[in-house]
């Protein structure tokens, strides 16, 4: 005879408040704490890095990390768009009035406006017209299953939109090489989604389907190390292996700059398909992971593990060359023409901010043959591509590190020549135009660390919004800083460091082993 289950007596009821109160909690959590899977895969790669510029940008990151668990404030200035997974067992009952993604929406919005950590809110609405910023970095992006059970379950993330852009989806043919098209692609997406980092793979299902795997594979921890010592049992474990090695051997190396680690694992989830398909979506996941899963059952809220300062691993600043100091405020065209590639500089003085709606609003009054407005002047300036988190306490601002400059790639031309700008400080290669047009207007192109914005922004001594409040953190602000560390990335003469940086390290790594164990 069929069983039949008691519903009473299985039943949980999940508060309201204490599934708002999770997702608040959660969010604070991960926007500080590096899980610790991570930050051993960083510290091993750190250690065995032999090319110093990514050596040096894994080491900002793990200080920055330290910082961050320390002072209680974001790792990135990019504080990402929520993205949930809730499993909800189906003997689960609620007692709340809002529905689940409004729920999702209140912790967020808790989480992103705490007074003592406030984090960026970075989402816009009207994407496709007037992308407005909602101010309170709603709404999430919910995904909801129903399962056996009396228990829900979160999967929790703050993706940062560098890594997210990068996201791939193509629909290969079943006699189609996975490996091959990765190898193709990686390359492809240059350095803004901030390697080291991980490469999440869904396999299989529809279009859908497969970037919807890809993206919940980056829930799981770091463990390819263990893979490889237990050894794979099945063909998408195997595929992991492969591709770890081989994507590692491109050489890419952290932000770009060439090197031995380029992914700290490969993730990889697959499901059944059309006999005509092999839909296949590749999602990284930048340096900024930030994830994390808890339970309800009914009893309260869930209870996050608590951080302990004495397991992040305490690295110093190494000294290496000298770095050039350099006063922004007595800059001229002919002291940017000695600076080489790779060169690493200690700024100090005021820049300007400008980041995507800015340069648009800019570039459009330029070409309209508008004034800017009163008191944005960019002659003989730097622009530092930003978007900080405001400040707490006694901040001047929160984590200002860099965005990817290439979105910025339209306007430079306009900004070099029209608006009469020395010279730009982002993250990531630029595009073949721009090269040129640094060169044309024997401008400068710097990097700073993407990754590493709480430690960037102790650099940071004033802030002020010069133009355009209304855009947030989009605004253009004037920064006054000391002894910031950027590196030349690309010379007045058009030399890139994104260029010759993996074509130097690729063939010298070749025989370095990618495992260690
Ligand atoms: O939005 C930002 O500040 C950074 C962005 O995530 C990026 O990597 O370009």
């Amino acid at each position: 005879m069929a069983e039949h289950l008691s519903p009473s007596a299985s039943m949980t009821t999940i508060r309201q408040d204490d599934f708002i109160q999770s997702i608040y909690q959660s969010l604070q959590y991960i926007a500080c704490y590096h899980s610790p899977d991570f930050l051993q895969a960083l510290h091993e790669a750190w250690q065995r890095e032999p090319a110093p510029a990514a050596r040096d940008a894994m080491g900002q990151i793990l200080i920055n990390s330290y910082l961050c668990a320390q002072g209680q404030r974001p790792l990135c200035q990019d504080t990402g768009i929520v993205v949930a997974f809730v499993q909800v067992g189906m003997q689960v009952q609620w007692d709340a009035k809002l529905s689940l993604q409004e729920m999702v929406n209140e912790g967020v919005r808790l989480a992103y406006g705490d007074p003592d950590n406030r984090l960026r809110a970075s989402i816009v609405s009207d994407p496709a017209g007037k992308r407005l910023n909602t101010r309170d970095n709603t709404p999430a992006v919910v995904h909801v299953e129903l399962v056996p059970g009396d228990k829900v379950e979160i999967n929790i993330s703050a993706k940062g939109g560098g890594s997210e852009n990068k996201a791939k989806l193509a629909m290969l043919e079943p006699s189609d090489n996975i490996v091959d098209w990765v190898l193709r692609t990686v390359p492809t997406m240059g350095a803004g989604w901030c390697p080291p980092g991980v490469l999440g793979i869904g396999i299989g299902g529809t279009a859908e389907k497969a970037v919807l795997l890809a993206k919940q594979s980056l829930f799981a921890p770091i463990d390819i190390h263990e893979l490889r010592a237990r050894g794979p049992a099945d063909r998408a474990e195997e595929l992991r292996l492969e591709l770890y090695e081989k994507v590692n051997r491109l050489g890419i190396g952290a932000q770009g700059l060439g090197g031995l680690t380029t992914v700290l694992d490969i993730k990889i989830l697959q499901t059944a398909t059309h006999a005509t398909s092999l839909p296949v979506a590749m999602i990284p996941n930048c340096a900024a992971t930030r994830h994390i899963h808890f339970t309800l059952d009914g009893s309260g809220p869930a209870i996050l593990p608590v951080p302990r300062l004495q397991d992040w691993p305490q690295i110093a600043q190494e000294s290496g060359t000298p770095m050039r100091q350099v006063n922004l405020d007595t800059l001229t065209k002919a002291d940017i023409l000695q600076w080489q590639p790779g060169e690493q500089l200690l700024l100090s003085g005021k820049l300007l901010t400008g980041r995507d709606a800015a340069h648009k609003r800019i570039v459009d009054l330029i070409t309209s043959g508008q004034p800017l407005p009163d008191g944005l002047d960019f002659h003989n300036r730097f622009i530092y591509y930003v978007g900080p988190v405001d400040p707490v306490r006694d901040e001047v601002i929160g984590p200002a590190g860099p965005t990817t400059a290439t979105r910025m790639d339209r306007f430079t031309d306009t900004m070099l020549g029209d608006a009469g700008l020395l010279g730009m400080i982002g993250k990531a290669e630029r595009g073949e135009a721009t090269v040129d047009a640094i060169r044309h207007h024997q401008s400068v192109y710097l990097i700073a660390i993407g990754g590493a914005a709480y430690l960037i922004s102790q650099a940071i001594k004033a802030a002020r919004v010069v133009a355009f409040a209304d855009l947030g953190m989009e605004a253009v602000y004037e920064f006054t800083v000391e002894n910031m560390p950027v590196t030349v990335a690309v010379d007045s003469q058009g030399h890139s460091v994104h260029e010759t940086g993996p074509a130097e390290w690729r063939p010298k790594i070749a025989d370095i082993p990618i495992f260690t164990a």
